[in-house]
């Protein structure tokens, strides 16, 4: 996607051909950097802490993690070692570990003089896999957002309302709960964004709320609490949401925050729909409240939030009193029965056992 006039995707091979660069993500909106990943400890760190984040950018930088692995050591036990450095970095999203079993199991059955250079041909398929999937997933999810506007008078927009980042930041491109609004906008249909702030990383206010604003997607930021008013006055149409990882029988874990949406939305029979790629399916997991891992972060960044202060410097600051203890789970589950469909790159699911493999009937 854009930033300023120039495209560009969240992660590419370095001219150097070995090395991995990514947009560093803490810093937007205030500064766009980009960094260079060298190594497998400078993959770890990036991923686990957030320099890049959302399931699907994840799984991405992974799959270059492994490549540049593969170019320093290519025997078996360099596999193995970066495939449990690598997993042990976020819990959470799925996406992780299915490109990690993607690139072993890949590079497994080849000689190890040739693994360096098919771990990086691998790496990349699976980013523009990646950019395809979630296209896909634009074009489907924009079927709905075309019903809904030809419900509406001329020129009302259609109001989305959409929680934490799944946008193109959290893909290689298009994002999954951004393409359908993307591929709207292109087709001329008016749309409205309700971008959620998400605390406590924040990544609607700083991360969603730049991407609409620098492809001129009208929007507003909303605090995490506003969801539930705005759609008891009519003002939402829809809610599209994206997730970490999804169960076999339609479970959502998706940012903190979700499972609250969604129970406002079944209130007040807003259509929810969450939009994934099928490796953010999680096939060997079926209750996602007993089975999905939640991340536990740290409670600093409940107790701190940073911004850009008034003399232009990027700070944080604490507020809350120092002392009390901070909890901060990272992630919730929305059961299946408060979801309207899922949105994949083969269409839209029911979100049920039934549904999912209706559309996936090879994973039966
Ligand atoms: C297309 S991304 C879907 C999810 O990964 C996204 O909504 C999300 O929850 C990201 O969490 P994060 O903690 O920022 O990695």
């Amino acid at each position: 996607m854009k930033v300023g006039a120039r495209h560009y995707h969240t992660i590419w091979l370095n001219d150097d051909g070995a090395s991995v660069d990514i947009i560093d993500q803490r810093w937007l909106p205030h500064e766009f950097r980009v960094v260079t990943l060298k190594s497998v400890d400078d993959v770890a760190v990036a991923i686990r802490d957030m320099w890049v984040r959302g399931a699907p950018l994840i799984g991405v930088t992974a799959a270059y993690g492994v490549a540049l692995a593969m170019a320093a050591d290519s025997r078996n036990t360099s596999l193995d070692a970066v495939w449990n450095t690598l997993h042990e970095t976020r819990p959470t999203a799925i996406n992780l570990r299915w490109a990690l079993d993607t690139m072993r199991s890949f590079l497994l059955e080849l000689p190890e003089s040739q693994r360096a250079e098919a771990a990086y041909r691998r790496a990349a398929a699976i980013a523009d896999e990646d950019v395809d999937l979630n296209r896909s997933i634009g074009m489907n999810g924009l079927t709905v957002i075309r019903e809904i506007a030809a419900r509406k008078k001329p020129g009302e927009p259609v109001n989305i309302l959409t929680h934490c980042n799944a946008g193109w930041l959290a893909t290689v491109d298009y994002g999954t709960a951004t393409a359908p609004i993307y591929l709207a906008a292109e087709e001329g249909i008016p749309v409205h964004v309700y971008v959620d702030e998400t605390r406590p990383r924040n990544q609607g206010a700083q991360l969603t709320a730049w991407e609409l604003k620098g492809h001129g997607i009208p929007h507003t930021l909303i605090v995490d609490n506003a969801g539930g008013h705005l759609m008891q006055h009519g003002e939402v149409d829809m809610v599209i949401v994206g997730t970490d990882r999804t169960t076999a029988s339609g479970d959502v874990c998706n940012k903190i925050g979700t499972y609250l949406k969604a129970l406002a939305a079944k209130d007040n029979n807003v259509p929810f729909y969450v939009a994934l790629p099928s490796p953010t399916i999680d096939w060997t997991v079926q209750d996602g409240v007993r089975e999905i891992p939640i991340e536990e972060r740290s409670g600093d960044e409940v107790t701190f939030v940073q911004g850009r202060g008034a003399g232009g410097e990027i700070a944080s600051v604490r507020v809350s009193p120092e002392g009390s203890p901070a909890a901060n789970p990272a992630f919730d589950v929305t059961p299946a029965r408060l979801i309207t469909g899922l949105i994949t790159e083969r269409g839209i699911a029911e979100a049920s056992p039934a549904g999912l493999k209706a559309l996936f009937p090879e994973r039966r």
